[in-house]
């Protein structure tokens, strides 16, 4: 059977001069006809020339054999798009996940200024991650025209959009983008598969310390709220924990009402993420303070004081459900349910009841 290899081209771009590199890159990846490159963006673009491409997650990382990063040039830096991107890759990274898949980078740049500090940049992040990282060397050289300045670089191809005594990327700027997409595509293919890392993210998902994990993403969970009435914060039975709580914060409750009238959609999932919160924090103690004990988040369900008419309470609850999911993981996934209500104790907008596996 033939080798195949799919590759991402991430990127960042404000005006569009990073993503005319990307689509080069892509044509000479696909050069390569077992080798499928896609283009992403780090985030959604109002930009009527980028609106169109998707928007790649954290997680889907894990599913390429080879990843071009590209950005626009900041302060002889990566972009702040890109690197809020890569900011959110600490799972990845301490899962070892991205370890051993090459990486290539290639970047829009106005005058050059400090062109190559931020290439070099890039390849820092990505050496963190213990990313193959594929340089350009001096490929191409001889077959650019050296009237004109051009963004070429050892480190990886970029454009001078700036400089517009032609259009860029320059036709010399698209051919070496060409030639890095060729090249990343025979190295991508060459290298799959030798670096299996499953079994190494396997050992690594039973060891993922909670309360490390919890530091790393600055979430902070907040003091235990006090009962208000004759009950207790928590209640166990057998294996089985049970909470219930409103969206209180520091002895307030955050964004009190109703949804559609005096709070908008925003504001509840606010108030619902703050309830989560207070959930887990409960959690914590019910498990003596080390959350690894939590086997599973077996229920949510969430009741939302709404209008009549009101109908999007699943949107409002994913609040809750992604940070349960972004702190425990798979153990996070639970089943569901969601309601409305004509009030709610304490004014608060929502209300929820969760249940908890623990050892
Ligand atoms: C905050 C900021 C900082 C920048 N810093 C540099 C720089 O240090 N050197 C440079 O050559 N261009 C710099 N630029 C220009 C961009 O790199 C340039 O406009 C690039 O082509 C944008 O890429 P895009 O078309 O993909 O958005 C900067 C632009 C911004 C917005």
């Amino acid at each position: 059977q033939e080798r195949t290899a799919n590759i991402l081209i991430l990127i960042h771009s404000d005006n569009g001069g990073t993503y005319e590199l990307a689509k080069e890159l892509a044509k000479g990846i696909e050069t390569n006809k077992n080798v499928h490159a896609v283009i992403k963006q780090v985030k959604a673009s109002s930009n009527p020339k980028l609106k169109i491409i998707p928007v790649a997650s954290i997680d889907e990382l894990a599913n390429y054999d080879g990843i071009a990063f590209g950005s626009p040039v900041y302060f002889g830096n990566i972009s702040t798009g890109m690197s809020e991107f890569l900011a959110k890759t600490v799972n990845l990274w301490t899962n070892h996940t991205l370890e051993g898949k090459p990486a290539t980078v290639f970047m829009s740049a106005g005058s050059g200024a400090g062109k190559e500090l931020a290439l070099q940049a890039f390849w820092n992040s990505l050496a963190v991650h213990g990313m193959v990282l594929v340089s350009n060397g001096i490929r191409g050289y001889e077959n650019i025209d050296k009237t004109i300045p051009q963004g070429n670089s050892v480190l990886g191809t970029t454009s001078l959009a700036s400089l517009k005594n032609v259009e860029r990327p320059s036709k010399s700027e698209r051919y070496l983008a060409e030639l890095q997409g060729k090249n990343f595509a025979k190295t991508t293919l060459a290298l799959k598969g030798t670096f299996d890392n499953t079994e190494k993210m396997q050992q690594t998902e039973k060891t993922v310390d909670i309360n490390e994990a919890l530091k790393q993403k600055n979430i902070v969970l907040p003091n235990l709220p006090k009962p208000v009435g004759n009950y207790e914060l928590f209640s166990r039975s057998g294996n089985l924990v049970f909470i219930n709580q409103v969206s209180l914060k520091d002895g307030k409750v955050l964004n009190p009402g109703k949804v559609g009238v005096n709070v908008t959609e925003e504001q509840a999932k606010e108030a619902t993420k703050q309830t989560m919160l207070n959930i887990i924090a409960i959690l914590k103690e019910a498990v003596g303070g080390d959350l690894n004990k939590v086997k599973k988040c077996v229920q949510l369900i969430g009741v939302f004081n709404t209008t009549d008419n009101y109908t999007q309470h699943a949107l409002l609850m994913n609040a809750a459900s992604d940070l349960t999911v972004e702190i425990f993981g798979e153990k996070g996934k639970h089943t569901r349910n969601t309601q409305g209500a004509y009030s709610l104790p304490v004014g608060s907008s929502v209300s929820i009841q969760a249940i908890f596996e623990v050892e």
